[in-house]
């Protein structure tokens, strides 16, 4: 028998929009699956042959490329900021919604004309994504590489502007920024390893009973 198909999902915000749309797809995880407080990494399916990892948003995308897992589900930010070639992205799955934008201070933005940049010092979780948008414009973006909490840069004076994640702007809001471009829509992926697309023939009805559950939704 072949090994198992490893499927990558990331923890946090994404898996409990993830969980019903595998469910749609046919794959139901084990309960510990979806329980945020077990310790477990790997999880069975109701499905022989298919298991589930649950790993860091960013890593996702890092196990699927290297073959370690053969699809995964991952947001267009983290693929943006990777440029994986051995990935190959079919399927919008529709949940994840968000932009990536640039924010800096209220008080900032009433006097700021982002036309008139040159430099910018930018700290973000997305140094490439961030440096190619404003190279593009002729902008040269010095980036400062935070994991999270970016919104605390500009108020403690470790950069004037930040690149991160907006979906309800409350967390800008709540720290006194606001957005003064939007960078990119964000929604998150299924992504499969090529190498494995191309060996493993069991992927290619997979990939389409997440099409059709997508589609289910849309319907719905
Ligand atoms: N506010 C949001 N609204 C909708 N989707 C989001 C939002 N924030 C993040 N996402 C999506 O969820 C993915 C994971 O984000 P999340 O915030 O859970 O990661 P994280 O907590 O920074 O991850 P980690 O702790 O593993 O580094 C992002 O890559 C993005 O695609
Ligand atoms: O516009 P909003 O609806 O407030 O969402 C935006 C927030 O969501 C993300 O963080 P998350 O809450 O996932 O936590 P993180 O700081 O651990 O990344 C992102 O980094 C923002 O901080």
């Amino acid at each position: 028998m072949s090994d198992p198909i490893i499927i990558a999902v990331p923890k946090g915000r994404i898996l409990s929009e993830a969980v019903p749309l595998l469910k749609r797809a046919g794959i139901v995880p084990e309960a510990a699956f979806s329980d945020e407080d077990s310790r477990a990494l790997r999880f069975a399916t109701e499905t022989p042959g298919i298991d589930l990892i649950r790993v860091r948003a960013f890593d996702v995308a890092t196990f699927v490329a290297h073959g370690a897992a053969q699809l995964g589900i991952v947001g267009s930010d983290v693929l943006s900021e990777f440029d994986y070639s051995e990935l190959y992205a079919p399927v919008d799955l529709g949940i994840g919604h968000c932009r990536l934008s640039v924010a800096e201070p209220a008080a900032l933005a009433e006097r700021d004309d982002p036309r008139g940049w040159s430099h910018v010092r930018i700290a973000t979780k997305y140094p490439h994504v961030t440096a190619a948008h404003f190279e593009a414009r002729g902008v040269q973006a010095e980036c400062v590489k935070l994991n999270g909490a970016m919104e605390l840069a500009p108020l403690l004076g470790l950069a004037p502007r930040i690149v991160d994640l907006v979906s309800s702007g409350r967390t800008l809001k709540e720290n006194g920024l606001v957005e003064v471009e939007v960078i990119a829509q964000v929604s998150s992926r299924l992504v499969v390893n090529r190498a494995a697309f191309k060996t493993r023939p069991e992927i290619v009805p997979l990939v389409e009973r997440f099409r059709q559950a997508v589609a289910q939704e849309v319907a719905a």
